[in-house]
């Protein structure tokens, strides 16, 4: 059972405000997530919670308990660093006992945990080895294991895997997702990645500038963002913010020069809205409703395109094409031949 409840949780490193009053409630077994651009102090929030630094002002909870004079080690808090920090003279099994042995654990109760550990991230072929000898993947199961095997109520993990390529990256966050089904522990991670995010996460944590935007599902966060920062952030390509003009039924698109819809109105409310790339699509039927902009380059990913296009008060905006579109042979980004295309509004308006 592990339950956090932080209040107006503020840090101050010298004369600078970091965290302006972190209000967070994490749930037993909940996976959160914290993201935001960087410097927004996630893993500052994230090194508050392990101890490692001192909350300057507010309080947090675990369980009920009041931890902010708790000492890290009595926390039954484990952190996983995005460096591993392994020792570099222990092999796998001396890395994984070090912190189970601090703890007191007896002999056998320590080759029952690692036994475990190993099983559960398949380190079992390599427990003898040093880690220079290990991959950066299998570096960070070791770093995982160790913590594991302190049967901490709270995980926390900042980035584990940006140090990770791309195939070993998925691997090892599904190795997570089963280990947090597995073990049912509280997991509190951080990550620039919005793959983690929005695979790993019950709930994500928006952060920026040292408060938070939002908190909820990925889901909720993607249809029904709080905010313009939190509508942009979450999704890539992100979402494009243009100014329109709504009358009725009718919406055209403001300062847009030549471009609107066919029945722009020329006056009305004055709106901010907001397009995904996949509620766009590149039309070859002109008179559909939609707008035209200058395609001015292609992205392709094997399963997935993206065109990016201008309108012509320079917003740049990214609509998702099947890959076998004939917009992906243009020429790349940059090309002086942009060329103009009829692109379908979406039905439906996000935000406000
Ligand atoms: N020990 C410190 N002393 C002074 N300032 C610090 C210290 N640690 C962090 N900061 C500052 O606090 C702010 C938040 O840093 P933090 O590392 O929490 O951001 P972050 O969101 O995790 O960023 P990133 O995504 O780049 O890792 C930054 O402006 C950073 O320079």
């Amino acid at each position: 059972m592990a339950r956090l409840v932080l209040r107006g949780v503020k840090k101050r490193f010298k004369t600078t405000d970091v965290l302006h009053g972190i209000d967070l409630e994490i749930g037993d077994r909940e996976f959160v997530v914290f993201v935001g651009p960087s410097g927004c102090g996630k893993s500052t929030l994230l090194r508050l919670i392990a101890g490692l630094d001192p909350i300057t002002e507010g309080e947090f909870f675990l369980n009920e308990q009041r931890m902010n004079d708790v000492a890290p080690s009595k926390r039954g808090i484990a952190m996983v660093f995005q460096s591993y920090a392994l020792y570099p003279h222990m092999d796998v099994y001396e890395n994984m006992a070090f912190g189970a042995r601090l703890m007191g654990l007896d002999k056998t109760e320590v080759e029952a945990r690692i036994a475990e550990a190993s099983r559960m991230l398949r380190l079992d072929e390599l427990l003898k080895r040093k880690p220079r000898e290990l991959s950066g993947g299998q570096r960070q199961r070791v770093a995982i294991g160790r913590a594991l095997v302190r049967k901490p109520e709270v995980f926390l993990l900042d980035e584990p895997l940006s140090n990770l390529d791309a195939a070993l990256r998925s691997d090892v966050r599904l190795e997570i997702a089963r280990l947090h089904r597995s073990i049912g522990g509280t997991m509190i991670y951080v990550t620039h990645d919005q793959v983690e995010a929005m695979t790993l996460a019950d709930r994500i944590v928006v952060m920026n500038l040292g408060r938070i935007e939002q908190v909820g599902s990925p889901r909720e966060l993607y249809e029904t963002p709080a905010n313009t920062f939190v509508a942009t952030f979450i999704g890539s390509p992100k979402m494009a913010l243009i100014d329109v003009i709504r009358q009725g039924d009718r919406v055209g698109i403001a300062d847009g020069g030549s471009i609107g819809l066919s029945n722009m109105p020329d006056a009305g409310d004055r709106l901010k809205i907001g397009l995904r790339p996949d509620a766009l699509t590149i039309s070859p039927d002109m008179d559909s409703e939609g707008f035209s902009a200058s395609v001015v380059y292609t992205e392709y990913l094997g399963d997935n395109a993206y065109a990016y296009a201008r309108l012509a008060d320079g917003t740049l905006i990214s609509v998702r094409t099947p890959p076998t579109s004939s917009m992906n042979r243009m020429r790349p980004c940059g090309c002086r031949s942009s060329s103009q295309r009829h692109i379908s509004f979406p039905p439906k308006m996000v935000g406000d």
